[in-house]
């Protein structure tokens, strides 16, 4: 795992938005595995601008989101079709044949899984999967004690999720529907690189047990340690409870990628 920390969430998200860039220069066909979240949305403003401004080419590129809430179709307001339409979707030039979100709406939502589990085989596996982290350590929608080997499919939601969600849903928690379609851990631990984006106070403890913690099912974020190629972007107030500070700081001076990856700015 290798960690960046930037000074605020501007340029936390700022260096977010230059990966997934490289990356897509770097391989136009690249799959790519998206999140949604409040995190998420600024980034994606910076590779719409990057797309208008310096013609970013999604042509060839596809995606594949991270999870969605059972119950909501795609032209309901608070669902993640929605939230990407509106914030990344509608504004660069992918094929909508080329993006992909669970269908929260599908009768049987078991199947919807398994389908969009080997659609995601089907399309050679995931280059490079964004992740933001839930306050309680969830990664997609895999809550906390959610199996580390596990694959798409449904689950319900933590009660702490549903709070945290609430603001989308009019501040009133039991307005979030209580239960998703999500990519599993084992499915996200196979992407061949990991992005993740953390920032705010408010993730702070939970960012330390993700990162300096056990691997464990009780924090699901836990599990990217196991992953080869994992990026960690946080900002000075989400790594505020880090404790292996020193060293993040020497690897942050001395490794190459990262050095490259903050001058990017
Ligand atoms: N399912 C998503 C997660 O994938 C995301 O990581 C999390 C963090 O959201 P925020 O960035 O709003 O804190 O929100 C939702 O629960």
């Amino acid at each position: 795992m290798k960690i960046l920390i930037r000074p605020d969430a501007a340029s936390a998200r700022t260096v977010a938005a230059h990966v997934l860039k490289r990356q897509i220069v770097k391989k136009p066909a690249s799959v790519l595995g998206l999140a949604t979240g409040r995190t998420m949305e600024a980034i994606y403003k910076l590779l719409v601008t990057e797309h208008r401004e310096s013609n970013l080419d999604f042509s060839s590129v596809t995606t594949f989101n991270l999870d969605e809430y059972i119950g909501l179709d795609a032209a309901n307001e608070q669902s993640y079709h929605y939230y990407m339409q509106e914030h990344l979707f509608s504004k660069v030039n992918v094929s909508p044949n080329s993006t992909h979100v669970p269908n929260g709406a599908a009768s049987d939502v078991d199947a919807e899984a398994k389908n969009y589990e080997a659609a995601i085989a089907r399309a050679g596996g995931i280059d490079l999967q964004l992740l933001g982290l839930g306050q309680n350590g969830h990664i997609g929608f895999n809550e906390p004690l959610s199996s580390l080997n596990c694959r798409t499919r449904a689950i319900t939601l933590a009660q702490t999720t549903l709070e945290q969600n609430a603001e989308m849903f009019g501040g009133n928690p039991d307005s979030v529907p209580s239960r998703a379609i999500t990519m599993g851990t084992a499915t996200i631990l196979e992407s061949h690189m990991a992005l993740m984006v953390v920032t705010g106070p408010a993730k702070a403890q939970i960012a330390a047990q993700m990162i300096e913690g056990p691997v464990t099912a009780a924090v699901p974020g836990s599990a990217l340690q196991y992953h080869p190629s994992c990026l960690v972007i946080l900002d000075e107030d989400a790594a505020s409870a880090l404790a292996l500070r020193e060293a993040i700081d020497w690897q942050m001076k001395h490794d190459p990628e990262l050095m490259a990856l903050m001058d990017c700015l």
